[in-house]
């Protein structure tokens, strides 16, 4: 069995393939995996880790602006999506997949495309409640669209190869232990963890936001430990923010800062508290470990889609809203601090979390991959 597993831009479409080469592997270990992916998207930092051979497309997203500026930078993604497309071909005949995966963001439309005019069989994921683009634009063509909500499937016209799975969760995710979790963390019993990071990429206001939210804690001492993710772009300046308004990190080892938690498996099993945005893949791992969480949802993406997935995990009981235009850094923290003083009201919020885990999704997928290689064309 040949795939080729294709998304990126932002870990939202990187993580999920991720999740599928690592299962597919684990039910055909024989199975040989490639990915593609944008030139410059995390997919360069966390394909490679992982162990498997990335291809690079060169493509970029579509502006809204209807400026001179916007109209230009269309013309040229437009001209970008067409060698993109070119080049995908050459690839797929050289790699011979027997399925194309399609998990979201620009590069994935060129792959996805290029599969369908080859006539290789081709599964999309749709991870969000609102279709993306790519998914609207290749949906009609595609074998299969697995999708991870009941909406998603409406919206997408509701035919029978629309189905819905669930969001694929890391394998990492589903093995996690918190005692083990705790243990390499050095935590004690009374010891409380928070960890917090703003969606794959790190988000400007929001660690604006953090850097006055941890020179607070710092400066009050607090007794929790505290990792934040600051995402690439805020890896300089949110410690140079926040020490500039009195966050003294040496004298308080509790408080760290860093640029990507790879480990994240380990640090959510190990956290009491978890402060984020409510990204699809994010929301999925948080359910499937049952931990409780402050979610900050971004305004800035399609359609408000992710205050949509906060609230659904809001209504079970699942995690507490907090919108960006009220997260300031005092309400942050006065947040944190009150909702780690309930321990029993944290802990009742990580079993309502786990209500909304998708366990066999995953395995759905599995087979619908399968089904979709051997129905294709009938
Ligand atoms: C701003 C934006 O467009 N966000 C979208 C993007 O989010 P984004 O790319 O942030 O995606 P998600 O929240 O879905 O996933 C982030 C993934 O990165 C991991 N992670 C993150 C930070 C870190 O330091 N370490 C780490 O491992 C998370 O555990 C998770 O697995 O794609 C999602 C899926 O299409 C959408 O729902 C989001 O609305």
């Amino acid at each position: 069995m040949r795939l080729y597993i294709t998304g990126g831009g932002t870990g939202g479409h990187v993580t999920p393939g991720l999740a599928i080469a690592r299962y597919f592997e684990k039910r055909q270990p024989e199975t040989v995996i490639r990915f593609a992916g944008s030139a410059r998207g995390i997919e360069n930092k966390l394909v490679p880790r992982e162990g498997y051979p990335l291809d690079a497309i060169e493509i970029i997203g579509l502006s809204r602006s209807m400026s001179p500026k916007g109209i230009l930078h269309n013309i040229k993604a437009a001209k970008l999506a067409v060698s993109a497309v070119a080049k995908a071909k050459k690839l797929l005949k050289a790699a011979r997949p027997d399925c194309v995966i399609g998990c979201g963001g620009y590069a994935s439309f060129a792959v996805v495309k290029a599969a369908q005019e080859l006539g290789i069989p081709t599964v999309l994921l749709e991870v969000n409640a609102l279709p993306g683009k790519v998914t609207q634009m290749l949906a009609k063509k595609a074998d299969r669209v697995l999708v991870c909500f009941e909406q998603a499937k409406k919206l997408l016209g509701g035919d029978e190869k629309i189905i819905l799975t669930g969001a694929p969760v890391r394998g990492e995710i589903l093995a996690a232990s918190r005692e083990k979790a705790r243990a390499k963390f050095g935590l004690g019993e009374n010891d409380q963890l928070v960890v917090s990071f703003w969606g794959s990429m790190g988000a400007k206001y929001m660690n604006e936001h953090m850097a006055g939210t941890l020179a607070l804690e710092c400066k009050n001492g607090v007794s929790y430990h505290h990792v934040h993710a600051t995402g690439a772009a805020a890896r300089e300046w949110l410690p140079k923010m926040a020490r500039e308004q009195g966050a003294d990190f040496e004298n308080h080892p509790n408080i760290q800062y860093t640029e990507y938690i790879y480990d994240m498996a380990d640090r959510m099993a190990a956290a009491d508290l978890i402060v984020c945005r409510a990204g699809a893949a994010t929301l999925g791992e948080l359910c499937m470990l049952g931990r409780p969480a402050l979610l900050v949802p971004s305004p800035f993406v399609a359609e408000n889609h992710q205050e949509k997935n906060a609230r659904a995990l809001e209504s079970a009981g699942g995690c507490r809203v907090l919108l960006e235009k009220d997260a300031t850094p005092q309400k942050l923290y006065d947040e944190i601090g009150d909702m780690l003083s309930d321990p029993l009201r944290l802990h009742a919020m990580g079993e309502n979390a786990t209500v909304l885990a998708a366990h066999d999704a995953s395995e759905k997928i599995y087979r619908e991959i399968l089904r979709a290689i051997e129905n294709h064309g009938k």
